[in-house]
């Protein structure tokens, strides 16, 4: 089942157009969002919840159209994306009294656990938050009424590293039982290693570049040194990338197994094979 089913949603700007995107998020996964700066991952999160009005396409969530089931489906969504400076004004405990007004599904336990586990002074004034604060106190409240999904807008930013690791660990509960659903953006590689089932890469065009499954990158992602690069294997669609400027010459593929069983029907010897890590699998392609 599919928990979000983005169709040709566009969003132009003056100077930035997102989109066609589309794509779905199975029930259960977790989708991280990766872009460099002002690809539009934020954009592409106020398009989910209605807070721009798209240009273009459809997006269905919990099976649900927006906007026409916008209240019934947000009640279902914890939503964190910098959107409580207007509160400033007002303590974390006052935001918090909002809070569980506007969700009935609101659990004051698990947000005072949550206030104590990060350490947070529920009389502060949010305005006078750190950047970190402010980020755990919108990652506490996204989490306290309990939703079905969750959209964090970088959540980890700012944030220290005993912090960050407290999250990572309330992120993989909260996915454990299989049946809620995580997108968030990050530009850290651990939250999409930890984290993460699929990514999706941003262009800086705004254009989804690529959906990788985790598993099925890094199982056919790989570098193979060869003894020799002929034409056709400088062509074959699953060669993403070769290089001969030095010796021995190696080539990169997306389909190590098929790749593989060429060279070997072709005669060409493998000097050595390397599985390509996460990392440097999202590097690529957000340089290509
Ligand atoms: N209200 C707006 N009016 C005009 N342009 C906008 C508006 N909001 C965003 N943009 C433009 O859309 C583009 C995408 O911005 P967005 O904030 O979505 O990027 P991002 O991927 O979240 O960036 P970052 O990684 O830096 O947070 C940018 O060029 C930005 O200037």
């Amino acid at each position: 089942m599919n928990v979000v089913r983005v169709e040709g949603l566009t969003k132009h700007f003056k100077k930035f157009h997102l989109g066609p995107l589309n794509f779905k998020v199975e029930k259960g996964t977790a989708v991280g969002l990766v872009g460099s700066n002002g690809s539009g991952k934020s954009t592409f999160f106020r398009l989910l919840m209605n807070l721009v009005h798209a240009d273009g396409g459809t997006v269905e969530i919990f099976g649900k159209k927006m906007p026409s089931s916008e209240i019934e489906i947000k009640q279902s969504i914890g939503f964190a994306a910098n959107m409580l400076e207007p509160f400033y004004q007002l303590s974390i405990k006052e935001i918090s009294s909002h809070f569980s007004y506007w969700y009935p599904s609101w659990n004051q336990n698990k947000y005072e656990d949550l206030i104590n586990r990060y350490k947070l002074d529920e009389g502060e004034k949010f305005g006078k938050c750190s950047t970190g604060m402010k980020k755990k106190v919108d990652f506490i409240f996204s989490l306290s009424h309990e939703p079905e999904l969750l959209l964090l807008d970088e959540p980890t930013a700012g944030v220290d590293l005993g912090s960050q690791k407290k999250m990572k660990e309330d992120l993989i509960e909260f996915l454990e039982d299989g049946e809620k659903s995580l997108i968030m953006s990050t530009h850290l590689i651990d939250d999409l290693k930890q984290i993460c089932d699929n990514i999706i890469i941003l262009s800086p065009n705004g254009k989804v570049q690529d959906f990788l499954r985790k598993e099925e990158v890094e199982e056919n992602w790989a570098k193979f040194w060869v003894s020799e690069l002929t034409e056709e294997l400088r062509c074959h669609p699953h060669v993403i990338k070769v290089n001969d400027s030095q010796h021995p010459s190696y080539l990169l593929t997306d389909q190590k197994h098929v790749v593989e069983k060429e060279l070997r029907e072709k005669g060409i010897s493998v000097i050595s094979i390397q599985r390509l890590p996460l990392d440097e699998i999202i590097e690529f392609q957000l340089d290509s």
